[in-house]
């Protein structure tokens, strides 16, 4: 998919900005503090509906004003033209999707695919669960036609056992939440499994030749029970006792996690941070060029600060397979990485100068 048109007002320093991209490698240029993340963090909210720097509430409406909006225009691959707004004021959002109003900002999140390497993206290697979970689920949001609606179902059942629980829980009532849970628990984690499987060969080609050392061969699903010994329906009446001592669900795929099989290096906690940060790299493109394997179509690439995230090596590398796929492209930088300048004829280049977007060579 391409990006066609992405307004954005109210968002951090912008007032209001337009952009037309082009559909192959655009680069945003700018001093620090410009706005030049803020663009890509537009495209991940309505990708996202959150920001990779935090939530909406977290400062990024413009402090001036009560809410952000973004109004992106793409293209798909068979042609057809989608548009997406969103309007938020850090409690409350609108959303609308091909000129009809949406419920869940799940719809905008699904319609719209972007992934994004910031900064922060090593923290998906070093860091907690819960962005790995995210990220696997993301690929499956996408996908999967169903697996939002059993992960809904999951989320509901979940919220009503830990709520009975905390009340102290009747039998009958937590049995008949435990089989919703163990139901569709056991499907999230299938499809997760499967997904794993799939995406596994693809992070080993990639992992290959961004960062061959580390010997990246194996992606396992830590499914957040003993999965292997018993279902998740035993699962849940075994740690029932403990549950209703805590007051919360122990087990479960809202408890699960992945693994990255390093042969090359003793394992994540002997990655250096910049080893950290390519293993995010080719687990997002691999990511990327496994979406577009399933869903037919390249999402679009964000690349934040490419520069100072990469060496010269690996950023020509990257922007040169990116650029044969044929995928939409963004990247931001203070200057212009020599690795795209070799790209002139697919390059838009703009500059960001104080919260204001401007084609790069056109007066101000
Ligand atoms: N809520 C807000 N209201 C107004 N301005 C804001 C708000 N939040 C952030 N800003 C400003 O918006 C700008 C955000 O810049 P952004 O992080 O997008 O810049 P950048 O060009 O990527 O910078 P760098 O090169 O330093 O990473 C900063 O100047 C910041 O001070």
């Amino acid at each position: 998919m391409r990006i066609t048109r992405l307004d954005i007002s109210g968002l951090r320093r912008f007032d209001a900005v337009s952009l037309a991209p082009g559909p192959s490698l655009n680069l945003l240029t700018g001093d620090n503090g410009a706005g030049k993340t803020s663009v890509l963090e537009a495209m991940h909210l309505m990708a996202y509906g959150r920001s990779f720097r935090g939530r909406v509430r977290d400062g990024l409406i413009r402090q001036d004003v009560p809410a952000l909006e973004i109004f992106v225009e793409w293209e798909e691959a068979g042609g057809r033209i989608r548009k997406a707004g969103l309007r938020h004021t850090g409690a409350v959002w609108q959303g609308r999707l091909d000129g009809a109003d949406v419920t869940q900002l799940g719809e905008l999140c699904a319609a719209l695919a972007v992934v994004t390497f910031e900064p922060g993206s090593h923290d998906l290697v070093t860091g907690g669960a819960e962005n790995r979970r995210r990220l696997l689920d993301w690929g499956l949001f996408h996908v999967e036609p169903d697996f939002l609606r059993v992960w809904r179902r999951y989320a509901r059942a979940l919220k009503q056992r830990n709520a009975l629980l905390k009340a102290g829980g009747r039998t009958a009532e937590l049995d008949g939440w435990e089989h919703e849970l163990a139901e569709s628990g056991e499907a999230i984690t299938r499809s997760r499994e499967t997904y794993l499987a799939q995406w596994q060969p693809r992070l080993t080609a990639e992992a290959g030749t961004l960062a061959p050392a580390l010997g990246i061969e194996q992606l396992t699903l830590q499914p957040g029970w003993r999965r292997d010994e018993l279902n998740l329906s035993d699962a849940l009446l075994l740690a029932r006792q403990r549950d209703l001592a805590t007051g919360f669900t122990s087990v479960g795929p809202h408890r699960a996690d992945w693994r990255i099989g390093f042969t090359g290096i003793p394992g994540r906690d002997a990655l250096s941070r910049g080893q950290a940060k390519l293993t995010a790299l080719a687990l997002l493109l691999s990511q990327a060029r496994l979406h577009a394997g399933l869903a037919g179509e390249w999402p679009v690439i964000a690349l934040d600060d490419l520069a100072s995230e990469l060496d010269r090596a690996h950023r020509a590398r990257v922007v040169d397979d990116l650029v044969a796929t044929g995928a939409q492209v963004f990247v931001t930088g203070t200057d212009a990485p020599e690795a795209l300048l070799a790209h002139t004829g697919s390059l838009v280049h703009i500059h960001v100068e104080e919260g204001r977007l401007r084609p790069e060579g056109q007066a101000r």
